[in-house]
């Protein structure tokens, strides 16, 4: 557990206290890196990143060494103006490498700017990078890159201190093929044409950043503008598809705003990239990157966008110190995410995320996924010697996000209580912070309410694992009707679903329908006919809204409905959201009928998958 305020119940909290971050062998509690200074070129032939990294470090104790992390880098050179510098480059398990430069007298509050040549591995030895040849990109006409950097894979990009503790402005320089465009998580600020024909994008990041924030995107890209702080980049035949889906998204940021305080990242871009982006969005400063999967046609799904904005206050200017207050970043934005859209669509909406949250993401991953007493169930888990990707799950999210609301409603004090999110994003902005700064600040402002607070069972919702010692106070009636209707699929005669009124369920919102479904799902399994009466009626196999698809196929796989294997295996093959393709996958490996081919169908896509999705994977399939 990170240390920076070991005293349990003190008032007084210290968000500068270093934090301990058990993912990095940098020194990061001696040195801070302040800026960086990229100045790369992308070589789609080698599938690689090559240049350099001017690092400005500042001695925060005297010292004389800076350690920074790498993963498959291999360096050509480091220097300190004309001074070379000796470097040591050693393998560590599960963390990659540990860069050591020996600099000798670095005393503390001093400053050093050391240049770093290098360049990435090639493919996916690059963790964090996913090369596309143009043949698999939605338009055949340029190869393609993205990142994802979160939690721990900048290091396979650049060499640094690959802690949230440790927060860094930067600038870039990138060179990129002819015709192609490049975007970062920093402001565009000019390109100029190369005598190959090429483009050197030029930007800088003003704000202070987190390494796992560090994100790269290059490919035949249009834009399209939803306001003036706003645009959407995706491939052409996409663009306006995805303009049309995110038109709400300056409503979304203006809300945000109203809500959390001024946005101080000046630009908010989206980009959609191609389906095999692991996640449903992550939140890259200024830059969005979204998944496909997102445009549903109708504008069901873009909570995702509300959540990505939340995320410009709660994540990225108020940071997790280390990845076990990784709540912080993620239960914090959740909350913030359902306020926004509770705003703009309707309070019920957010009762019913609330609801949905709870019962169908929360509970199944503490009672079915990792058990109730697992490490992983806790909302601080202990992380030592863990890669965080493999602890990642729904409840820093829906664990996070319910305490929340269980202290919103047990202090019961209206908009104060948003007055205070207001006022601890002001107090901690650009800072890394552990969970207790959070805890002291809030008994700080509420000394009215300490009585209240005290009641709290801090360390029951906090570090014990499992379900949580309270359950906050849910508005169950638009939620009631989605499980009356699951029932009715559960339990009614043959007779009775022949006659079931279709436009019930064909006029509830989408996330009422995947309610439904979800709740079916939740019951035992259904009949070989009932599934197809289901799908029948609901014409489940024609969606173009993945969550009710996703929904549909895992009833059908729970009821081991042979004609649901190729479905199942076409959609892991068309996306590589993990969100989807592991359950999918899972239920896949599990059944005896559909194992082998679950199997070829994935080692077959690997090539087109990003190495997070190929990871995750592999561990699923090594299981029994
Ligand atoms: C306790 C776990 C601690 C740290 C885990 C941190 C990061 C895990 C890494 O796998 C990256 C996750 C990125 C998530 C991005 C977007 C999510 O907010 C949404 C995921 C679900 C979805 O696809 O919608
Ligand atoms: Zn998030």
């Amino acid at each position: 557990m990170c240390l920076a305020n070991a005293h349990e119940g003190s008032h007084h909290s210290a968000p500068d206290a270093l934090m301990r971050d058990a993912a990095t062998v940098s020194n990061n509690e001696e040195v801070a890196i302040r800026h960086i200074s990229l100045d790369w070129t992308v070589d789609f032939d080698r599938q690689c990143i090559y240049g350099s990294a001017l690092l400005k470090c500042e001695a925060l104790k005297d010292t004389d060494k800076v350690v920074l992390d790498g993963r498959e880098l291999a360096i050509h050179g480091i220097t300190i103006g004309d001074t070379k510098v000796d470097y040591d480059v050693e393998n560590v398990a599960v963390f990659g490498q540990r860069i050591s430069l020996k600099l000798g007298d670095f005393p503390q509050g001093s400053t050093k700017d050391v240049l770093i040549k290098y360049s990435t591995g090639e493919g996916p030895k690059a963790s964090a990078l996913q090369f596309i040849e143009k043949e698999l990109t939605a338009d055949k006409v340029k190869p393609y890159l993205y990142s994802q950097c979160q939690a721990i894979h900048a290091r396979s990009i650049v060499p640094c201190m690959d802690t949230p503790a440790n927060k860094q402005t930067y600038d870039a320089k990138v060179k990129v093929p002819e015709g192609m465009v490049c975007l970062l998580s920093a402001l565009g600020t000019g390109n100029e044409k190369t005598e190959d024909g090429g483009t050197i994008y030029s930007f800088n990041q003003p704000m202070p950043i987190a390494s796992y924030l560090f994100a790269i995107v290059a490919g035949a890209l249009e834009r399209r503008e939803i306001s003036p702080r706003c645009d959407v980049w995706a491939e052409p035949s996409v663009v306006d598809k995805a303009r049309y889906e995110f038109e709400d998204t300056e409503k979304m940021l203006a809300t945000a705003e109203e809500l959390m305080g001024k946005y101080v990242w000046s630009r908010y871009d989206l980009v959609v990239l191609p389906p095999s982006f692991p996640f449903g969005g992550m939140e890259n400063p200024c830059l969005t990157f979204v998944t496909p999967t997102l445009i549903a046609g109708d504008r069901s799904l873009t909570s995702v966008v509300a959540h990505e904005i939340a995320h410009s206050w709660t994540g990225n200017l108020v940071t997790n110190g280390n990845w076990e207050h990784f709540w912080l970043n993620e239960g914090f934005t959740v909350f913030c995410e359902r306020k926004i859209m509770g705003r703009l669509y309707g309070e019920s909406l957010r009762q019913f995320e609330n609801i949905t949250g709870w019962e169908d993401r929360m509970l199944p991953t503490i009672n079915e996924t990792f058990g109730p007493v697992h490490n992983y169930t806790r909302l601080v888990p202990d992380l030592t010697g863990v890669d965080p990707d493999d602890a990642f799950s729904t409840i820093p999210y829906e664990k996070g996000s319910a305490f929340l609301l269980y202290i919103e409603q047990q202090l019961n004090i209206g908009e104060r209580y948003e007055q205070f999110f207001r006022e601890y994003l002001a107090h901690f902005a650009q800072k890394s912070i552990a969970t207790d700064d959070w805890k002291n600040f809030l008994y700080e402002k509420m000394q009215d309410k300490k009585e209240i607070l005290d009641n709290i069972d801090w360390i029951g919702w906090l570090y014990n694992p499992g379900v949580p010692p309270n359950k906050p106070t849910f508005e169950e009636e638009l939620v009631q009707e989605c499980r009356d209707l699951a029932n009715l699929w559960g339990n009614a005669s043959d007779e009775e679903i022949a006659n079931i009124d279709v436009e019930q369920f064909n006029k509830m919102t989408s996330v009422q329908q995947v309610k439904v479904l979800d709740s079916i799902e939740a019951l035992s399994p259904l009949s070989h006919q009932r599934v197809e009466k289901l799908q029948e009626k609901y014409r489940l196999n024609e969606t173009c809204n993945c969550e009710i698809r996703f929904s549909w196929l895992l009833i059908a796989l729970k009821a081991k409905w042979t004609p649901v294997i190729p479905q199942a295996l076409a959609f892991v093959a068309e996306i590589g959201r993990v969100k989807y393709v592991k359950p999918i996958y899972t239920k896949l490996f599990a059944w005896e009928e559909s194992r082998e081919k679950a199997i070829e169908t994935f080692k077959k896509n690997i090539p087109f998958m990003h190495p997070i999705t190929v990871i995750v994977i592999n561990s699923l399939m090594a299981k029994k």
